[in-house]
């Protein structure tokens, strides 16, 4: 019986490397990363309490009876900019015209938007509706209070975090070094984009589309030269590889003559798994290399970005300290029958369809590994259970949503 996915993630899991060392970046620089500190407020937020709306700052109760038959007429002390507080006390029947973002003076408690004013003159303005004590106003420490623990270590840093990140101030965060990645292609038949290819010959794709998937999940790839079919090619550049924190390699993992990882793996290190009840990626094999996690990625160019996404994307993540990696699985009912069955567990590149309110799945139809253009557009990688189907339209399958990016 072939082992699990899920025996397999544990047993990778159960055996993790410490989680990185921190460094310190300037905040753009921290985009992708993963925070290495609390960050801990100590301003509220935000830091006066202001107008959301251009309009009058007011005291509600002078409008509570205004529409726009019975207009209410104030009188306007002056004009608040954002970034220019003023210090004179608004009195009853009174109004100072406000932007929004800009400091609430004192003795207003509400801002009449200027839609529902009318202006008489540079110092009279009518109050056509009423507003509430509070409308219109963002009070101090809104959305975060001076103490407040906003975000903890581990927390992965995107898009809206820098924004926070630049609101308190910070200028430089701690953030997790990144795993650094090594990939080894193995294979007589490879050759370098920008190179002719001769007979028989291919291009060597799985190292480039590793390492880009390694920056993806935030590491960082360092790309050797493929190592040719022999067990002294494979042993060397595996021994080049070993300085690294992760080390992967693409191809030679299944039964053919020329297969050799996994007695390399054995010799210099250790071999803990190999083979997984899974389609694409059964030959998938684990293991450690002077102390690193070492994964042997099948070589079919689906199967190493299969793999790479259930067993080494996990442990990049672990190792910047961030557990939720797990990406979300939905039942989904199929757009089309799929008849294909399986004697392993099938992970089958699919899209998503919205039809009304439905969203279904809709694989692709070419599954083998080695095509690549299955890729192009997939959203979600449809689970099959081993033996089962066929399945009609509607029927409803687990399915793993993959983010634009992968
Ligand atoms: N008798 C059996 N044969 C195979 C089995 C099996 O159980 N019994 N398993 C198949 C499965 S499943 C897979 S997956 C592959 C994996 O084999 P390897 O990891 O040993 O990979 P290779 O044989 O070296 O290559 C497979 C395929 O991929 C192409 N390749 C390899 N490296 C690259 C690269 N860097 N870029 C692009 N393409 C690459 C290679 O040319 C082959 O076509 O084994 C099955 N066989
Ligand atoms: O499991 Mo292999 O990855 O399909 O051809």
């Amino acid at each position: 019986m072939l082992m699990t996915v899920e025996e397999a993630q544990q047993r990778i899991l159960s055996d993790l490397p410490p989680v990185m060392p921190k460094e310190r970046v300037p905040l753009l620089q921290a985009l992708g990363r993963v925070l290495a500190e609390d960050i801990i407020s100590d301003e509220d937020i935000p830091g006066f309490t202001n107008s959301s709306m251009d309009g009058y700052a007011i005291i509600a109760q002078d409008v509570q009876n205004a529409n726009a038959n019975h207009p209410i007429a104030l009188t306007v002390k002056g004009t608040i900019a954002a970034g220019h507080p003023s210090h004179q006390p608004v009195h009853h029947g009174e109004a100072y015209k406000i932007m929004t973002g800009a400091p609430l003076p004192p003795g207003a408690d509400a801002v009449i938007q200027v839609e529902w004013t009318k202006k008489l003159s540079d110092n009279q303005v009518l109050a056509l509706a009423p507003v509430r004590s509070s409308q219109n106003v963002r009070p101090q420490g809104q959305d975060i209070r001076r103490g407040d623990i906003v975000l903890h270590a581990g927390h992965p840093i995107k898009p809206p975090i820098v924004g926070i990140l630049a609101t308190l101030g910070i200028a430089t965060v701690s953030v997790y070094q990144r795993p650094k990645v090594a990939i080894v292609s193995t294979g007589d038949e490879l050759i370098e984009p920008g190179s002719p290819l001769g007979p028989g010959q291919i291009r060597n794709s799985n190292s480039y589309a590793l390492a880009a998937a390694v920056l993806a999940a935030g590491g960082e790839p360092w790309v050797l030269s493929p190592a040719k079919d022999t067990k002294e090619a494979i042993r060397a550049k595996f021994l080049e590889a070993a300085t690294q924190d992760i080390i992967l390699s693409s191809g030679g993992v299944s039964v053919g003559d020329f297969d050799w990882v996994k007695d390399v793996l054995s010799e210099e290190g250790s071999l803990d798994l190999w083979r997984v009840n899974m389609k694409p990626g059964k030959p998938v094999t684990f293991g450690h290399l002077h102390g690193h996690p070492f994964f042997g990625l099948p070589g079919n160019p689906v199967s190493a970005l299969v793999t790479f996404e259930l067993f080494v994307r996990p442990v990049i993540r672990e190792m910047m300290n961030v557990h939720q990696w797990q990406r979300t699985v939905l039942s989904l009912p199929l757009y089309e029958s799929f008849t294909e069955i399986q004697d392993r567990r099938h992970y089958v590149r699919s899209r998503l369809v919205q039809e009304g309110e439905q969203v279904y799945v809709w694989p692709y139809s070419k599954q083998d590994s080695a095509v690549q253009t299955s890729w192009i557009g997939v959203e979600a990688l449809m689970i099959v259970p081993e033996n089962s189907g066929p399945y009609q339209a509607g029927d409803k399958l687990p399915v793993m949503l993959i983010p634009a990016d992968v």
